[in-house]
């Protein structure tokens, strides 16, 4: 059963705040657009069909460039849209086999463990796929500066990359959604009525968004665990 991987690359960054879009930002001398790519290269046994790279269209040529060293051979650069959901449509043109992971660019360090228990969910004949991690903090909901209640956290996961899809129930789905966003793929699943199966997330998969996480993927990346 052959995957291919969307990566959505196409985000500003707008809450980084560095001076170019979040996946061309430096992360210890590779771009964290090619650092993700690696990973994914790296978790071996997902009979890898391809890889599309969905980027924001002025930089199409600069990143084929950049990851020519790579693999230029699995790897197709797609120009993505204004929401997240608009870039891994974009890239759903380019899909083949039969399923679908979707895995943001801006989660260099997840680890192959992660693919792995996600392809053998799909292997198991589950349509969409998330890993999750259960919630440490106490949860509030507010209204502005005011606690409404506390929320059981036992029954909340956050949710990471990679998401995976039998590849036609991903189709159906963005099928479904007419145009309509969502900030996850599995959203878009959800509402077109499949189920969605949780298996363990990772720290280590932890998304790039904010100046922090930034400093904390640097330091990594400079081999402090
Ligand atoms: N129009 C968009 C928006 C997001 N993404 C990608 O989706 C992933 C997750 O999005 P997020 O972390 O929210 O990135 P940004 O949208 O760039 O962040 P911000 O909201 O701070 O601008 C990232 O790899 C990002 O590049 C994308 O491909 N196309
Ligand atoms: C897809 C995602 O990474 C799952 O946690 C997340 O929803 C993307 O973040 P965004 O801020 O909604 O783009």
């Amino acid at each position: 059963m052959s995957t291919s991987v969307i990566i959505p690359a196409a985000g500003s960054g707008v809450r980084l705040g560095e001076d170019r879009p979040k996946a061309f930002v430096d992360l210890g001398g590779a771009t964290i657009l090619a650092r993700t790519v690696s990973s994914v290269l790296a978790a071996d046994g997902l009979d890898l069909d391809r890889i599309v790279v969905v980027v924001p269209g002025e930089l199409i040529d600069a990143v084929r460039s950049d990851l020519a060293g790579i693999d230029s051979a699995t790897i197709v650069v797609t120009a993505g849209g204004d929401e997240r959901t608009d870039s891994v449509r974009a890239g759903l043109n380019h899909v083949a086999g039969d399923f679908v992971l979707v895995h943001d660019a801006a989660r260099p360090f997840t680890p192959a463990a992660v693919f792995h228990r996600v392809v053998e969910a799909l292997r198991a004949g589950f349509p969409a796929v998330v890993p999750g991690l259960p919630v440490v903090d106490t949860l509030k909901r507010v209204d502005d500066d005011t606690v409404i209640e506390t929320v059981d956290r036992a029954v909340l996961r956050a949710v990471q990359t990679p998401q995976g899809f039998h590849a036609d129930a991903l189709a159906k789905a963005y099928l479904a959604a007419d145009g309509g966003v969502a900030t996850d793929d599995a959203g878009l699943a959800e509402r077109a009525g499949f189920g969605v199966h949780v298996v363990a997330g990772d720290p280590d998969a932890f998304k790039i968004t904010t100046p922090w996480d930034l400093r904390l993927a640097r330091a990594i990346a400079k081999g402090w665990d």
